[in-house]
């Protein structure tokens, strides 16, 4: 898809996905409801198996964008919503529908263009907007000129004032389309602005200390701040130390996609977040591992936070789906006064590669330099 269609607001998670999906069958139920009432009063004049038909297939076309929704699949795409999709899928039923139907009650029910195209409005670049605007009209246009030329009987000549009407109010739709992206470039205006005002020297520091992807510090922001901490710790204080790293994270990427794989990352940096307390530092130590600082705490508060972390972890949903066995790996250990930042990673480090080798999944610890001897050993022997 090219960038005209990229979407203008962040990703919806996929409940909200289904949520805006399980509207748009409203209003095709509404359209529906009305095109029997329009057949009760003498106003559709289609064939009865060409209803049939015609109902199977649009129900077989929803039933295809429910299953790519709920499946997961739709994630693939550059927009998970198929937005731009289903808002032409619409159209064209809306298209058919009115060809369904006589002069009077098309002029009264074109008027549901705008619903479904208000389905675009706040999702779809103002390009792909004006796009699904022109197939609307061109569409509509189409069957009103067939008509004239080939059912005569029926139509005369195309009713001008309708299609002047229609093209009036997709104009105007396309002009509120642009109107609410500008609206939206206002919103983010400010915090630019209050950025600057911050200091123009804050925004590249704020940069080179931000993982992007999920908004937490990176390494090197991390080494700093542990540092920091560590040359000023007083004699009888602890703090935890934790490397976690999230398991078999290349199938995720593998079976669901980079971007999916993306979404659990960030996940894990929300659900980590709201387990932690304030004064606790998480930080993406790179790829899919992530390192935390946890100030003064003893060895069971240390295995309670790091445990509550893998638990929540396996019960996400990242994707408003339980992608199945999600899990991570922990290797934990403490940092007291006159400790080595580097041998203290590493003691942590080791303590994963035991959690990896033991199963993956789990906790587990190398409190004290003389465990990482151990399991130095053992990983030789
Ligand atoms: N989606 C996504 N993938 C990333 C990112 N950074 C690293 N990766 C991927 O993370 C995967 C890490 O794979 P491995 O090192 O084999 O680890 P693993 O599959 O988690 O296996 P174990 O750690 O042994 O359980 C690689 O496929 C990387 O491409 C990122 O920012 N986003």
């Amino acid at each position: 898809m090219s960038t005209s269609s990229t979407r203008l607001e962040p990703q919806a998670p996929q409940p909200l996905l289904l949520q805006r999906f399980v509207m748009a069958q409203g209003v095709y139920a509404s359209l529906l409801l009305l095109l029997a009432l329009a057949m009760a009063t003498g106003h559709a004049r289609v064939p009865f198996t060409a209803l049939v038909l015609g109902g199977i297939s649009l129900v077989l076309s929803q039933l295809a964008f429910f299953l790519l929704l709920r499946s997961g699949r739709s994630q693939r795409f550059q927009d998970p919503g198929m937005t731009e999709a289903q808002v032409l899928v619409a159209l064209f039923w809306q298209t058919v529908l009115l060809g369904c139907l006589d002069g009077g009650a098309r002029a009264t029910l074109m008027a549901f263009y705008v619903p479904i195209l208000l389905f675009g409005l706040f999702q779809l670049h103002p390009v792909a907007f004006g796009r699904c605007a022109l197939l609307a009209f061109v569409g509509f246009v189409a069957l009103e000129w067939g008509e004239a030329l080939f059912l005569p009987q029926a139509r005369a000549e195309p009713p001008f004032l309708q299609l002047a009407t229609l093209f009036v109010l997709l104009f105007w739709l396309c002009l509120f389309g642009r109107h609410v992206e500008g609206m939206r470039q206002r919103r983010q205006a400010p915090t630019a602005y209050q950025d600057a005002r911050h200091g123009a020297l804050r925004q590249p520091e704020d940069q080179v200390s931000t993982d992007e992807l999920t908004g937490l510090c990176n390494r090197r922001q991390f080494l700093r701040l542990a540092q920091r901490d560590l040359l000023h710790l007083p004699a009888h204080a602890q703090y935890g130390l934790a490397l976690i790293d999230l398991d078999h994270f290349k199938r995720i990427n593998d079976r669901y996609g980079h971007a999916a794989g993306d979404r659990v990352l960030q996940t894990f940096a929300t659900l980590a977040q709201a387990c932690l307390r304030d004064s606790d530092v998480l930080a993406r130590y790179g790829g899919e591992e992530f390192v935390l600082l946890l100030p003064n705490v003893n060895l069971d508060q240390i295995s309670v936070c790091c445990e509550r972390l893998r638990e929540a972890f396996a019960s996400a949903e990242p994707l408003g789906l339980s992608l199945g066995g999600l899990s991570l790996s922990i290797g934990m250990t403490r940092l007291q006064r006159g400790d080595d930042l580097d041998l203290a990673l590493q003691r942590a480090e080791q303590a994963l590669q035991r959690a990896k080798h033991n199963g993956r999944n789990r906790c587990e610890a190398s409190w004290e330099p003389s465990d990482a001897r151990t399991d130095r050993r053992s990983a030789s022997s």
